[in-house]
């Protein structure tokens, strides 16, 4: 089964409307809507008529969906639509050229793929379903991708695991972290990836360039418990991986490409958007005859979106994560002495002194030392994460349970309040500090 495959579509027809206010579009067959939401207020959109799908998603028909503001997706007919809007957008329009025939012919070969591993011995390697890893340069539309074929292999009824490796926008859980999590049904095109027991671990910054051994250490950690949960479990073994990455693809960061492809052992590589990478990859891992690498063309309704956008939309995540999308959880505030909370940070620390190194070299801080830190007034609005780890030594290789942010530090009585998820003792011991933080506004 190859690889491969053009988008072919008869032209569309927008019917016309005001930029707000309730108006209908109609999509002919192959062709989406796209959609930027206004800054300022939600956008309610329903089906009408035909069938369409947001990310890899099917729509319900007559249901009123709601959009929050800024948010930029596309809604995709396969066999013609209308879709009504009721709203202000910052742009609507309607396309008749996208990959989406490309993308899911990927599909039906990773679909074959899972049902070759379903029918095998489960003892054999070919059990082994498809791991997909999909890279390209920021703004590719690599979340956007992984979250079709998750969607489109959740709908045929398998559990794929996602594994986001991106920890600069964080889908799974807050930025910062990198986490795998089974996906059961179609993502809900609103409310994004279910939290329910995701596998995540704190890196604490929301680029891998403020510690590359910590990121690696992290993937190394993540993809052996992956391992371990698929030696267990057929079902998800056959129906695979979905890993997105993140965009930084030249020096440090395609060599963490590599090491990324190389520890999760994925054996599809899915390139977005840049030649270049493609023929690097292609060429470096030619020496490896399983795995398959591939072009696909990127979308042109991806939206590029500048350095401040992606800080606001991190800020969002950890609101999000505190509050709901809805501002429907409830998080609580909570005291604690000084004494109570034992935070860690992973990296720096004490340098070795210019006397103990040999002649020239300079003291480096060891990236992954973990070193015991005293609460001090730069901590304030610090995101901590709270780890499982039973000892100090175990932090580096736990998963985490949560996250906390601090927002007060009394010096004088040594008590320190911090925003939870809820009330009650925290899930574990020890805190990892990092550089994220959240100012609640
Ligand atoms: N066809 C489309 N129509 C409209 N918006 C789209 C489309 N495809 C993607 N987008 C939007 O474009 C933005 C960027 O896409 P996406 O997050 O998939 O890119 P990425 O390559 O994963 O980005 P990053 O650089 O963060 O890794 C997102 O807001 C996404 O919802």
């Amino acid at each position: 089964m190859a690889f491969g495959g053009s988008a072919v579509a008869p032209p569309s027809a927008a019917v016309a409307g005001g930029p707000s206010g309730i108006r209908q579009v109609k999509l002919e067959r192959e062709c989406e809507l796209r959609i930027e939401v206004s800054p300022d207020s939600p956008l309610r959109l329903r089906l009408l008529t035909g069938t369409a799908e947001i990310f890899g998603t099917e729509i319900a028909p007559e249901i009123w969906l709601s959009f929050p503001p800024g948010l930029k997706f596309a809604v995709f007919s396969w066999y013609g639509a209308t879709i009504e809007m009721d709203g202000a957008t910052e742009t609507d329009y309607t396309a008749d050229e996208t990959p989406m025939i490309s993308y899911v012919n990927v599909h039906a070969v990773l679909e074959g793929r899972r049902n070759r591993a379903k029918a095998s011995p489960t003892d054999s390697d070919l059990s082994e379903g498809p791991r997909v890893i999909v890279v390209g340069p920021t703004d590719s539309g690599k979340s956007t991708l992984s979250r079709m074929l998750l969607s489109w292999a959740a709908k045929q009824g398998w559990k794929p695991t996602f594994v986001d490796l991106d920890i600069g926008q964080g889908s799974i859980t807050i930025p910062g972290c990198i986490a795998a999590t089974p996906i059961e049904l179609p993502i809900d095109p609103v409310e994004g990836i279910p939290l329910e027991m995701p596998l995540v671990y704190f890196h604490g910054h929301p680029n891998p360039g403020a510690n590359v051994d910590l990121y690696k250490v992290l993937v190394k950690e993540l993809a052996q418990i992956l391992e371990r949960q698929f030696a267990g479990n057929a079902e998800s073994r056959a129906a695979g991986m979905v890993i997105n990455t993140m965009g930084w693809i030249e020096g440090v960061g395609y060599e963490l490409l590599l090491h990324s492809i190389d520890a999760l052992k994925a054996n599809v590589v899915l390139v977005l958007g840049q030649e270049k990478l493609f023929s690097m990859l292609k060429d470096v891992l030619k020496s490896k005859p399983n795995v398959d690498v591939v072009k696909l063309q990127k979308s042109g309704g991806v939206v590029t979106r500048q350095g401040i956008v992606r800080k606001k939309a991190r800020h969002f995540r950890i609101k999000e994560y505190f509050y709901g999308l809805a501002n429907d959880f409830s998080p609580h505030s909570n005291t604690a002495n000084f004494g109570d909370l034992s935070i860690y940070r992973v990296g720096g620390g004490p340098q070795a002194p210019r006397s103990a190194l040999p002649i020239g070299a300079e003291p480096a801080a060891d990236p992954t030392r973990l070193v015991h830190v005293t609460i001090s007034k730069d901590m304030h609005h610090a995101v901590l994460a709270v780890s499982f780890a039973k000892e100090p030594d175990q932090i580096i290789s736990s998963n985490v349970a949560g996250f906390i942010c601090i927002t007060e530090i009394d010096f004088d009585r040594k008590k320190i309040t911090y925003l939870a998820p809820s009330a009650g003792e925290l899930p574990g011991r020890f805190l990892i500090i990092g550089s994220l933080a959240w100012l609640e506004t």
